[in-house]
């Protein structure tokens, strides 16, 4: 069984903060919460829809006895309220963890260890969510099948661990990731497809001016391209300005495929352009199929390995030889001594049982399994 937390203050209660709540009260990873917002609306709905049991007026009431903290709000005021957090940290269980939901990580958790919580904290992103907010639209499903990335430093390898086992157990896929890697990988897949969409609805805007014909026109491709343009606006200013300096560089790369697609398309280069399409094509169509919201179980296996180059490869190979297929597979911790911990995850209790049982057959020594 996965760790199980007893008491858990849930600081901005919205789409993200209520769907990791419900996803985590779901799993039975949590037995209360306690939820922390600056609108007395939200908290009215939270409590209503389940996703908080009680709620605290101020901020040292939800944290106090809680042995998990979960920041949910946007990055800017995460990063002021962890100064809060610090503040009244004396009051929640010894062994409390700290973690986020932003979508940027390295300022968050470099906020973190300024404030001295670096012991607790433990930096984490779902790659799910909705261009809808607040807790209305809040859904357990949400995360359920979703990546999930968490951002431990060297010395964090327990309770990344211990956290990736609960939310693997809620059903998300966890990724370990280094806080500056996961906002370099996020400027590209995400915070420029927002630009890039909202570009898109602003150039359609401006041309609706002359004709209504754009809008009653606007079909599937439109609407299937400029999704997210219909998120807060708030919200995204916020993680654009947070993460301008991975973004830009990203701009300039734009800039100049435009124009060589200007190029191409101006001197009517037809194979050019077929290539063109045809890589996209090919490239989009290998990502992976992702379904959140899917009811889809996740098991997992924690096995003890020698902390030495290449395991994770010869450990994938070994269990592709007996033709077990590995959702995901990551290091999770790294002593001084010559051990570490891989985390495995399957879809299939098949293949979780089968790799337990070819692994203890090779020596490995399982440290836990769910
Ligand atoms: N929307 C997405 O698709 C998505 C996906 C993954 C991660 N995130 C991240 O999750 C976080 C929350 O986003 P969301 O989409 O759930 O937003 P949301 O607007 O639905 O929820 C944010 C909540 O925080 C509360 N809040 C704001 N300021 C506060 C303060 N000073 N004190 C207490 N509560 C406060 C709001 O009242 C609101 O209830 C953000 O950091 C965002 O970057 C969003
Ligand atoms: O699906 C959407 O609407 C989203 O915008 C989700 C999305 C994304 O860009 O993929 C948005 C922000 C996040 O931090 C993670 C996921």
């Amino acid at each position: 069984m996965a760790s199980h937390f007893s008491r858990m203050c849930l600081i901005g209660c919205g789409l993200i903060g209520g769907s990791l709540s419900l996803a985590l009260q779901k799993a039975g990873a949590v037995s209360r919460v306690i939820g922390y917002d600056k609108s007395p609306e939200a908290l009215r709905e939270a409590r209503a829809r389940g996703v908080i049991h009680e709620t605290a007026e101020h901020l040292e009431d939800g944290v106090r006895f809680a042995d998990l903290i979960v920041l949910a709000a946007p990055s800017p005021v995460v990063i002021d309220l962890l100064v809060e957090v610090k503040k009244h940290i004396y009051l929640a269980a010894p062994d409390v963890l700290i973690t986020d939901v932003c979508s940027t990580k390295k300022l968050v958790q470099d906020r973190a260890k300024q404030c001295d919580l670096h012991e607790h904290f433990l930096g984490g992103h779902p790659m799910a969510g909705s261009e809808k907010s607040g807790v209305q639209a809040a859904d357990a499903l949400l995360l359920e099948n979703a990546v999930y990335v968490l951002t431990p430093e060297k010395d964090q390898d327990e309770k990344a661990r211990r956290f990736a086992e609960v939310l693997a157990h809620a059903g998300s896929r966890v990724r370990f990731m280094d806080a500056k890697e996961h906002d370099r990988v996020v400027a590209a897949i995400s915070h420029v497809p927002h630009l890039i969409a909202s570009t898109l609805v602003s150039q359609v805007r401006d041309l609706a001016n002359q004709s209504a014909a754009y809008t009653e026109l606007a079909a599937g491709g439109f609407r299937d391209i400029t999704r997210i343009a219909s998120a807060d606006p708030a919200l995204w200013s916020d993680i654009t300005l947070e993460n301008q300096a991975e973004i830009l560089p990203l701009l300039d790369d734009w800039i100049r495929r435009i124009n060589t697609l200007k190029t191409i398309l101006s001197s009517r280069e037809q194979t050019h352009l077929h290539q063109f399409f045809d890589d996209a094509r090919v490239f989009r169509d290998a990502l992976p199929a992702r379904s959140t919201g899917a009811i889809r179980a996740v098991f997992a296996v924690t096995v003890s390995v020698p902390d030495e180059p290449g395991i994770i490869g010869r450990i994938a190979m070994l269990l592709g030889e007996h033709h077990i297929s590995i959702r995901n597979i990551g290091i999770l911790e790294s002593r001084e001594e010559d051990l570490g911990q891989l985390l495995l995850q399957f879809d299939t209790i098949q293949f979780h049982d089968e790799a337990i049982y070819v692994l203890q057959g090779e020596g490995y020594q399982i440290i836990d399994r769910v």
